[in-house]
This record gives structure tokens, C-alpha cells and sequence, in this order.
């Protein structure tokens, strides 16, 4: 009866894990330096721990020397600069872990350059929380090669656990991180259906939430949650 006590007490609003590595990628975001744009990644493998982390950040050495510029010619923007979230997980976990079978938690959808590393790298999961950039083509090459890499699921929490399929979980729609310029709140409250399709109000997500907007000392927003389920 002991044990029947002590279970009473087991605390039932714990953050489970997937809501726990997001929220690792999301804090990760905040390390970065890019004014527009904040991805953090997390990388976690088959036992369930973290072996790597990463944020968007310019190569070693060279912080403060390259632009932070979207606009202007190639030379002077960013992009052909910047370390992508992803890579630095992958880099920073390599140092000291086999990422094989591993998986990957990351704010923003790879991009096309971000998923060859990882099916490279034989990643088995892709759990994003924004896909902001569904539209551009470096997006459709990174769903064509996942889905090419094995058999890709696209589909709301179910993964497909084997060793060949990546699958892409679909988080959050929205760009779970607002950069200070394009801040904009969601409109309103959805229902989100966590890992286990329990269906749960925004609210009840409210830690990843309020770990996102911590060092903002802002409120955290009503999160507007789209899960999306693509067909492959
Ligand atoms: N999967 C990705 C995609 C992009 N990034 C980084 C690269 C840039 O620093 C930023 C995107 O900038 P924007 O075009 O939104 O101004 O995000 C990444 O780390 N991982």
C-alpha cells in the first residue's frame, strides 16, 4: 500500500520528452546571433539523450567579421556564411558520439544542405517545430531527399521507427521563435494534440512555450498550433 501511496503522488504535468528536447533547441535558438532568424537544434539519440546541440552562428573565428545581411549581393548576405543549426549539432555530437540512428530536434525545417548531413549522418527522425519556408525550393529538395532516404513519413507524431526511414514529425507550424522585428502573436487558441494524441489546450503546452519566451520576460503567446499532416 506503500507503493500505492507514493504512486498518488507521481507528478502528472512533467514535460515529456519530446516537448523537453524542443524546448533544448528552442533555448538553443536564443544563442544566436542572426537578427532575423533563431534555429536551435538537438540532437538525441536511440537511448534518449541529448549528444549535441547547435544554433545558427558564423564559423568559428569568424563571428563579428561576416554580415548579418538577407539583402545585397551573395558576398555581402549571410547565407554563404552562416552554420546552420543542424550542421552544429551534428559537428558538436560527432566530437564525442556516433550520431547513427540518432534524432533530430530542430526549430526550423532543414534545409536542403542540412539534409544531406543528416541523411548522410544516418539520422532516423526529423521532429521540426516551423516549416516557414515550406514553399522555397531548398525545402521541396529536403522533403524529396527524406523522403528518397528511406520511406518519409510525413505524419503528425506517428514515426515510423525503423532504420531506413526518416520521418518528419510536424510540430508547430507557426515560427515557434519571433525575432523582435516580424513579432506577431497568433490569433488565437487552437487545440494541440501531443505525442500522444491526447488532445491538449494551448495552455497545457505552456512550458515550451514559456522556455521559448523566458529570457524574453514577455508572456508567452497564445500559441497558434497547426499540426499538418502531409501525404508523402
Ligand atoms: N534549417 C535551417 C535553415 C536556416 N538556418 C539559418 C540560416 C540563417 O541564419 C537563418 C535563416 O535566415 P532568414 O532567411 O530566415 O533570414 O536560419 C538554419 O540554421 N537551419
Amino acid at each position: 500500500s506503500d507503493c500505492l501511496q507514493s504512486s498518488d503522488l507521481t507528478r502528472t504535468d512533467f514535460l515529456v520528452d519530446t516537448d523537453y528536447f524542443m524546448a533544448v533547441a528552442v533555448l538553443s535558438a536564443q544563442r544566436s546571433k542572426d537578427p532575423n532568424t533563431q534555429v536551435g537544434a538537438c540532437l538525441v539519440n536511440q537511448d534518449n539523450k541529448i549528444v549535441g546541440t547547435g544554433h545558427n552562428c558564423m564559423p568559428n573565428d569568424c563571428e563579428g567579421k561576416l554580415p548579418w545581411n538577407r539583402e545585397g549581393a551573395k558576398l555581402d548576405t549571410k547565407y554563404i556564411y552562416v552554420c546552420h543549426a543542424e550542421l552544429n549539432a551534428i559537428v558538436n555530437a560527432s566530437a564525442n558520439a556516433d550520431v547513427k540512428g540518432c534524432t533530430m530536434y530542430v526549430t526550423l525545417f532543414p534545409c536542403n544542405e542540412c539534409t544531406k548531413l543528416i541523411i548522410q549522418a544516418g539520422l532516423k527522425e526529423v521532429v521540426y517545430l516551423c516549416d516557414k519556408y515550406h514553399k522555397t525550393p531548398e525545402t521541396k529538395a529536403s522533403k524529396k531527399m527524406l523522403d528518397m532516404a528511406g520511406i518519409l513519413e510525413y505524419e503528425r507524431f506517428d514515426s515510423i521507427k525503423s532504420d531506413k526511414n526518416i520521418s518528419v514529425r510536424c510540430a508547430w507550424e507557426e515560427n515557434f521563435f519571433y525575432s523582435e522585428k516580424n513579432h506577431k502573436l497568433p490569433s488565437k487558441h487552437r487545440v494541440h494534440n501531443d505525442v500522444m494524441g491526447n488532445s491538449q489546450t494551448n495552455s497545457q503546452i505552456l512550458p515550451l512555450t514559456a522556455a521559448a519566451h523566458l529570457h524574453h520576460g514577455k508572456p508567452p503567446p497564445a500559441l497558434q498550433v497547426k499540426i499538418e499532416q502531409q501525404d508523402r
